[in-house]
């Protein structure tokens, strides 16, 4: 009989043979930051080479790129036209699906800001982008905004209906489920509401909601909270790990870093999420040991990445 697993992950570990090269562990992108908020995406940047990601590239805006760039020298960084006040301009969102071949997986919206360049962005990583994705932060907000699911966009193109009448018929309406191709979103409370309506207050409700939208689109949500739940279309997953001492900025950015490394290591969606959020709250849990529920930030939890991912190797 082999040895009992050392945790209650709910997914294994894939080994790594001895041949392997950095290309054998993906290669991923995450994009947002701006001036003032380069530390999230610079989190969630790290998370991903933390959690095996043999090559990571943070697209940002030219204005915070040595900010970024200094926090850890394996990133590799790629300057985005900025609209001169450290955000996203509209023609950064112009060129982010060439930026993008090769790439396995992208994290999207830590620290993006909803400027108008931000916008266009997470359009184009909607309808334009078919690698597995996670949309996070400004990119929930800005999917509010932007009202993604009246969208009338081809499944099958990607191309809005009004330049493809023809896509009507055969892609079965926008919330297909499906039509996204391979997309996580993590809310928190306040980004859920504002994506399905439902207050955030009202969990149990926020949940369902999700489960709802998970039917229609096809994409997996992470119900983020103590505990985060995990929803797809027809199951969920109540996370076992984490505690209150996650309740401080930039500890969500960790975890989307953790899920898009996942993707591009090739776990699906349903997998990448609820491994994600379990080592992800296990690495939280070996904060608060070591730093106490009070003094641990997002940094600790980051720090905390390699033991955790130990523990299942
Ligand atoms: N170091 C950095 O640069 C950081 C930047 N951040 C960025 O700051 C921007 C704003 O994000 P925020 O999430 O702070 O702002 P939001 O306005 O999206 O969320 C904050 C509000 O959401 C609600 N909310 C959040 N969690 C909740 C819960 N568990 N239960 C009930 N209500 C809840 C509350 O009303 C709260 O005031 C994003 O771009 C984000 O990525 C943050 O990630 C923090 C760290
Ligand atoms: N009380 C709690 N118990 C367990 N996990 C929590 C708790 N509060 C927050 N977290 C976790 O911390 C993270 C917070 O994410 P988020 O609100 O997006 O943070 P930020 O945007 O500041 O990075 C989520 O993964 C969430 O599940
Ligand atoms: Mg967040």
């Amino acid at each position: 009989m082999s040895p009992a697993l050392p945790s209650s992950a709910p997914v294994k570990l894939r080994s790594r043979a001895s041949d392997s090269h950095k290309g054998s562990f993906g290669r991923v992108m995450l994009i947002g930051g701006s001036r003032g908020m380069a530390g999230s995406i610079s989190l969630s940047s790290i998370a991903a080479l933390k959690s095996g990601s043999g090559l990571v590239s943070a697209a940002v805006p030219d204005g915070c790129l040595e900010t970024v760039a200094s926090f850890h020298p394996a990133i590799m960084t790629r300057p985005m036209a900025d609209d001169s006040r450290g955000r996203f301009a509209f023609e950064a969102a112009a060129c982010i699906v060439d930026e993008l071949a090769g790439v396995d997986a992208v994290g999207i919206g830590p620290g993006m800001t909803t400027a108008p360049g931000s916008l266009r962005m997470t359009e184009r990583l909607l309808h334009q982008v078919h690698v597995p994705r996670v949309f996070d932060a400004d990119a929930l907000n800005a999917l509010s905004i932007i009202g993604w699911r009246e969208q009338p966009v081809s499944c099958r193109t990607g191309k809005r209906r009004d330049e493809s009448e023809s896509d009507q018929q055969e892609s079965g309406g926008p919330e297909a489920a499906g039509c996204f191709g391979p997309l996580v979103l993590t809310p928190h409370p306040g980004e859920l509401q504002r994506l399905v309506g439902v207050p955030a207050g009202e969990r149990q409700q926020q949940i369902e909601a999700s489960q709802e939208l998970c039917r229609q689109t096809g994409v997996v949500v992470v119900v983020k909270g103590g505990p985060t739940v995990v929803v797809s279309a027809d199951d969920k997953y109540v996370n076992t790990t984490g505690n209150p001492g996650m309740a401080t900025g930039g500890s969500g950015d960790v975890l989307t870093g953790v899920i898009t490394s996942l993707l591009g290591q090739g776990y699906s969606c349903w997998d990448a999420a609820r491994l994600g959020v379990w080592v992800h709250g296990h690495a939280g849990d070996l904060a608060r040991q070591e730093h106490g529920i009070v003094s641990m930030t997002a940094l600790e939890i980051l720090q905390s990445l390699p033991a955790a991912w130990s523990g299942l190797t």
